[in-house]
């Protein structure tokens, strides 16, 4: 069976997810960031998170108005002022940076896409996820939502080494209710899996704290998920509630709906003691089903092959 050998999280390390009020200013709104990611890592966090679309308002009209080119990197700087805004935010303080998301566009395909940019302590971009699976949904008279109307798809798992640490396993939003993605991370020997997340006010009442809960119960590792703080001028009402879980799948730190800064220090023998004592990794019955972690698995987009991220 696919078996995680060896080190998973080589020495304790503090998160902070941002809980980030954002508007329509999108300069405004990366100034803010750096502002809050600037305190978090004061307080000592050496990996900091941002939520879904941090600095736009979120819904399928505002993502071709906001969309940035990211690959490659304009000649113009202020053409990707997102990117170097999360680049700097990285490297002034020194920590690994999980960039919320952004709307990206694609400048020679045109596509748009819902994209998490991933830097280390020096700047550089190590990695981006382009969220996987788009929210499609009609709850009628609730939430209806096609982003797929207007974003494509992102084609991997993405799965970014922070050298210092070990391994973490990105996801947006949506992505979390796909538990494929979070158990190859697992299998592949990833410490968290951190998902930048906007849900609303009917599903984040009913689901979010509950798929949080599954994916650290079934995959045995931390969960962190970052939303929006919630704002009653923007059409689209974010549950808020940022969270920390640890690998028993127990709440370490949460927010409320307003602006909010939490934190945890994750450590490898939380993970180990889990597994000790709920030895799901040996049990596994994979002569009766499948492991998702084996087989075709893609890490890289089609048209990411062969760019330069740092
Ligand atoms: N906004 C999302 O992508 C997902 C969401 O709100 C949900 O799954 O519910």
């Amino acid at each position: 069976m696919a078996s995680v050998i060896g080190t998973i999280l080589k020495k304790p390390v503090k998160i902070a997810l941002v809980q980030l009020l954002s508007g329509s200013d999108k300069a405004a709104n990366l100034r803010h960031a750096a502002s809050q990611v600037a305190r978090a890592a004061a307080g000592g966090s050496k990996i900091v998170v941002l939520p879904e679309c941090f600095n736009s308002p979120y819904g399928t009209v505002y993502f071709p108005k906001y969309a940035e080119p990211i690959l490659p990197l304009p000649a113009v700087k202020e053409q990707a002022p997102s990117y170097f805004a999360l680049s700097a935010m990285a490297s002034e303080n020194n920590i690994y940076l999980i960039g919320g998301s952004i709307p990206e566009l694609n400048p020679s395909t045109k596509k748009i896409y819902n994209t998490c940019l991933i830097f280390g302590p020096d700047g550089a971009l190590l990695s981006i996820h382009r969220k996987t699976h788009l929210f499609d949904v009609n709850i009628p008279g609730k939430v209806s939502m096609r982003e797929s109307d207007v974003l494509s798809p992102g084609n991997k798992v993405t799965i970014v080494d922070f050298p210092e640490y070990g391994k973490v396993a990105i996801g947006i939003c949506y992505d979390i209710r796909f538990p494929e993605i979070a158990a190859i991370a697992a299998r592949k020997g990833a410490f968290a899996l951190i998902y930048p997340g906007a849900f609303n006010l009917v599903t984040g009442a009913l689901h979010w704290k509950l798929l949080a809960q599954a994916r650290a119960v079934d995959n045995q590792i931390y969960v962190g998920m970052c939303s929006p703080a919630r704002n009653l001028d923007s059409k689209y009402h974010a549950w808020g509630h940022s969270m920390i879980l640890d690998p028993m799948a127990a709440v370490l730190a949460e927010a409320q709906e307003g602006e909010a800064i939490i934190e945890s220090e994750l450590n490898e023998d939380r993970i180990l003691e889990t597994r000790r004592n709920i030895p799901l990794e040996t049990q596994r019955r994979l002569d009766v089903y499948p492991d998702v972690s084996e087989g075709q698995v893609a890490y890289e987009d089609p048209d990411l092959l062969g760019q330069v991220l740092n």
